[in-house]
């Protein structure tokens, strides 16, 4: 018999996705995309070699190299990489995608290369309602696309290689409902971070988060993935959004997205994948997203968030014995004080850039801020790095001129990569600089041994690069 009862979004794809189910839950999930980069695939591919196996589906694999790449040098090829383990991990790539065949793979210097959660939407390897895995965390940036899609180890790549599937257990629902509307300076950083704040980096723990409501439906499929791709941040382990019409024009005419009448029958199941009237959430939040200010982390974990008129909090004031110290520890690494006002904290670095912010879009927004505000980076700031999250993207920026706006101000226009979201390349904070950042995490040494990260919104990091400390950017929109 069919069940008929209401059903959440995530429960129709997993559903769909169930080869089995064990009697304790463990479920065996068919995997459609399998996203792989230089990092986490190493291993998993020697696991295939020597047990003699091949890739179970070659055609579900999508690949890049992003984490250990240059941003700069890239006329001296592989020689632009110095780190040795850096190199032999995007050369193994190479060599692993070369024996075991893909759908389609952006090495190292190719023009689509970039931050695989950003080049893999664009590319259309990301289609609604498939179930999408990769050895990172922030796979949950595809659930934008809904799509099931979330970070697994090196020992599961190597299964789903093997086999296709993944074991795993079902995950709790959670729907974060925004109300309201974005006010203009407020982009879908702040609101992700936002969330963050209020409800703790484990307030989704095992849970995957719709997120629903008006404020939602008004982002672009850009700011729905900067959303999803924090999920992460808040203990989930994959963030979604419905499909709506937006969501099917940003398929059409991709690459490895149907076309013509297989468009339209994908776009019929596309059109279903909402969740179901009176479907079941294990945990409701509600946000007014009227009243999302512009926000920044001032402490070393993303739920450490203050608004930009407010002053950093008090440990004193904090209830929660754990947490006060937490706060404590924070100050110190931080180099802050409590009742600071926000707009007294002038990082000296910035980095524009990620698969939480390196989009067009994001590119788009802060070269606003820049053209705007018309003036140069301060003088205080030793590094303005802007590192576009593909190279899609960086062409299209360049075609648009925003190369150029941030190159007249002093800002550094760099080739794609992860950059200095973490110190796993070049791009990598001193002790104690502080930065103005992106990214998503802000964890301690996450940019460089004893590095400061505060957490902000492309906007915001431009207007900290112009101005030599955060501002509230409301006023320039
Ligand atoms: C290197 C990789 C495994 C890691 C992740 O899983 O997220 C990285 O992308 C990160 O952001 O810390
Ligand atoms: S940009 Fe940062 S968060 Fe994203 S995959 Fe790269 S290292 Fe991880």
């Amino acid at each position: 018999m069919t069940d008929t009862s209401p059903k959440t979004l995530y429960d129709k794809i997993f559903d769909e996705h169930v080869v089995r189910t064990e009697e304790d839950g463990t479920a065996t999930l068919y995997i459609d995309r399998h996203l792989v980069h230089e990092v986490t695939s190493a291993q998993a591919f020697e696991g295939l070699r020597m047990n003699d196996r091949k890739l179970w589906r070659s055609s579900s694999v999508v690949a890049t190299a992003d984490h250990n790449t240059p941003t700069t040098g890239w006329e001296q090829g592989l020689e632009g990489i110095t780190d040795p383990v850096a190199k032999l991990q995007v050369t193994t790539l190479d060599q692993n995608i070369r024996n075991n065949g893909c759908a389609a793979y952006f090495p190292f210097l190719s023009r689509g290369q970039g931050v695989i959660h950003v080049m893999g939407p664009e590319e259309g390897a990301i289609l609604p309602g498939m179930t999408v895995v990769c050895g990172d965390s922030h796979t949950s940036t595809h659930g934008a696309c809904a799509a099931v899609a979330f970070g697994i180890g090196t020992s599961e790549v190597e299964h789903v290689m093997a086999t296709q599937t993944l074991l795993t257990k079902k995950m709790k629902n959670m729907r974060v409902y925004v109300s309201g509307k974005l006010s203009p300076g407020v982009f879908a950083k702040d609101l992700a971070l936002f969330i963050i704040g209020r409800i703790g980096t484990a307030g989704g723990t095992g849970c995957a988060i719709e997120f629903a409501g008006p404020a939602i439906e008004a982002l672009s499929m850009e700011g729905r993935m900067t959303l999803c791709n924090m999920a992460i941040e808040a203990g989930a382990r994959c963030g979604l959004v419905a499909v709506d019409d937006k969501t099917v024009e940003y398929m059409r005419g991709r690459t490895l997205a149907p076309e013509g009448e297989l468009f339209k029958q994908a776009e019929e199941y596309w059109r279903t994948l909402k969740s179901d009237e009176g479907a079941h959430f294990n945990i409701e939040v509600e946000i007014d997203g009227n009243a999302v200010p512009p926000v920044v982390t001032w402490g070393t974990s993303p739920e450490m968030v203050v608004q930009i008129t407010d002053r950093t909090p008090e440990p004193s004031e904090q209830p929660d014995p754990v947490k006060r110290e937490g706060w404590e520890r924070a100050y110190v690494y931080m180099g802050l004080e409590p009742k600071q006002p926000v707009t007294s904290i002038a990082p000296d670095h910035v980095f524009i850039g990620s698969c939480t912010n390196g989009r067009i879009e994001d590119i788009r927004a802060a070269a606003y801020v820049v053209k705007k505000l018309g003036r140069k980076v301060a003088p205080t700031i030793k590094q303005a790095l802007v590192v576009p999250g593909s190279g899609l993207v960086r062409e299209q920026a360049e075609k648009e001129g925003l190369d150029q706006i941030f190159i007249n101000a002093g800002f550094e226009w760099r080739r794609p990569g992860c950059s200095m979201c973490l110190a796993m390349n070049a791009d990598k904070l001193n002790p104690e600089d502080r930065c103005a950042s992106t990214s998503n995490r802000n964890f301690e040494g996450r940019q460089g041994n004893r590095s400061r990260t505060h957490l902000c919104s492309p906007a915001m990091a431009a207007a900290a690069a112009i101005e030599g400390r955060f501002v509230d950017i409301r006023k320039i929109f």
